[in-house]
């Protein structure tokens, strides 16, 4: 395909995910199986398209004064991806499978390519009503905080440390162009590619399936890291779902001591069997919700480990289009659902043990606000400073920019290089 055919297709896609508020994988998916003609290269190429204008949708929006999927893919394309509005014109001409030719309108504004006066939220990509909380929590970087969640992610691998070293993997995948990061220890990153370009197919590599690395960003592997999980503990990991914590948390405990995987949704659960046997995980119960209880585990846990249930709003990079379809009752009902959560989980602690209370999100209701509720109505725990972990566990790395008076930390695509996440501890009174 050309790159007309190309932004013909993406405008297609991007049609049925707005309108048909299909998942944009899915929406690909279905557009691949109907034009068999479409190599691997050019499902790529479609893809990144898509994904670009919805991670900039309002500030392209802005831009063109139109927020038509015609509209975004050509200021991608054009803009975006600095290929200019004569290279588009040219490529909106010379392809019959391309969309119509641009307007004369459409190329002044695109020739201009900076938006009259934006909203500062359009300016940051963050959808308006979720401006105040992130001024809130960001002040003035909030608008180079929203910038930053609106780039393309890079591929975080995590060194499975029960199989493979980071230095062993660093050579055995230096055709993909991984190097080390410089905060977690076991991390290495594949950059993200600008524009029409590939990541390395990970999964593909005889590493993957060996269990050396899992793919994990480096937020969450920091996360899992600053739980401070040991061998021969006992662990509970309260909203294990797929299992990208609960593998780190192993890792950690060397498979030592017992470590209980949980999730209220079983199928959430599913995929962890595979993965566990994979990483060659040994000192693991899954807990079915279905045919298990938790009841014997009661005040008797050294750490819970709850990756709550959130928004997702640190992790924009990747689920761009979660951006905007969040609404005000989703946000509602994740408040309700952690603090459900928290309630739930604080029981199996045991008198000196520690709770981390983990998400993926930036926004203060579940960051900040839940970690002083928490506090607030369970006089038995008090705060401890993941402040504090984060310097024993990570010597000499520079400190997060975001924490919070208990030592709470807040990691951001802008601050830490990784994806948004906050993590707050707090240990019961013995
Ligand atoms: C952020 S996801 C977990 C991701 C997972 N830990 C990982 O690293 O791959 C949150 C999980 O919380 C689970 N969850 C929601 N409400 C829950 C509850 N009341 N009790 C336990 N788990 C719950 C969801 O099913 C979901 O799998």
């Amino acid at each position: 395909m050309k790159d007309g055919g190309r932004l013909a297709a993406a405008i297609e896609v991007l049609t049925e995910v707005e309108t048909r508020h299909r998942p944009v994988q899915i929406a690909l998916r279905d557009w691949g199986a109907a034009h068999r003609f479409a190599g691997s290269g050019d499902r790529t190429v479609i893809g990144n398209l898509v994904f670009d204008a919805l991670r900039n949708k309002a500030s392209l929006a802005a831009l063109m004064q139109d927020e038509t999927p015609r509209a975004l893919i050509l200021a991608t394309y054009s803009c975006t991806w600095q290929k200019g509005v004569e290279a588009l014109a040219e490529t909106l001409s010379g392809d019959r499978h391309a969309p119509e030719p641009l307007s004369e309108a459409e190329a002044r504004t695109l020739s201009v390519g900076q938006a009259p006066d934006p909203a500062p939220a359009s300016q940051a990509d963050v959808p308006e009503w979720l401006w105040p909380s992130f001024q809130a929590v960001f002040g003035e970087n909030a608008v180079e905080e929203g910038r930053a969640l609106a780039r393309r992610a890079p591929v975080d691998l995590r060194a499975n440390t029960l199989k493979a070293d980071r230095e062993k993997l660093l050579k055995r995948l230096a055709h993909t162009g991984a190097g080390p990061t410089s905060l977690s220890p076991l991390c290495l990153r594949i950059e993200a590619k600008p524009g029409l370009g590939r990541m390395p197919h990970i999964q593909a590599e005889e590493g993957y399936r060996k269990g050396w690395f899992e793919l994990q960003d480096e937020g969450s592997q920091l996360a899992a890291l600053l739980a401070q999980a040991k061998p021969g503990e006992q662990v509970l990991d309260y909203c294990a779902g797929g299992g990208g914590k609960t593998l780190a948390l192993a890792a950690a405990m060397e498979n030592k001591g017992q470590l209980y995987a949980y999730d209220a949704d079983r199928l959430r659960l599913a995929p962890i069997h595979e993965r566990l046997q994979r990483a060659g995980v040994r000192n693991i119960q899954v807990r079915d919700p279905a045919s298990s209880t938790l009841e014997d585990l009661t005040g008797q846990m050294d750490l819970v480990f709850i990756d709550a249930p959130c928004t997702g709003t640190g992790v924009w990079r990747r689920r761009p289009d979660s951006k905007w379809r969040l609404a005000e009752k989703a946000l509602a009902d994740r408040i309700e659902d952690q603090r459900h959560v928290l309630e739930n989980a604080g029981r199996y602690v045991k008198p000196g043990g520690r709770l981390a209370y983990v998400t993926c999100s930036v926004l203060p209701e579940e960051n900040q606000n839940q970690a002083a509720w928490f506090l607030e109505n369970h006089p038995d725990f008090k705060s401890s400073s993941a402040l504090e972990a984060w310097k024993k566990a990570l010597p000499g790395a520079s400190e997060p920019k975001y924490v919070s008076e208990h030592g709470d930390l807040l990691l951001t695509p802008a601050s830490t290089g990784t994806d948004g996440f906050f993590v707050a501890l707090f240990e019961r009174q013995a």
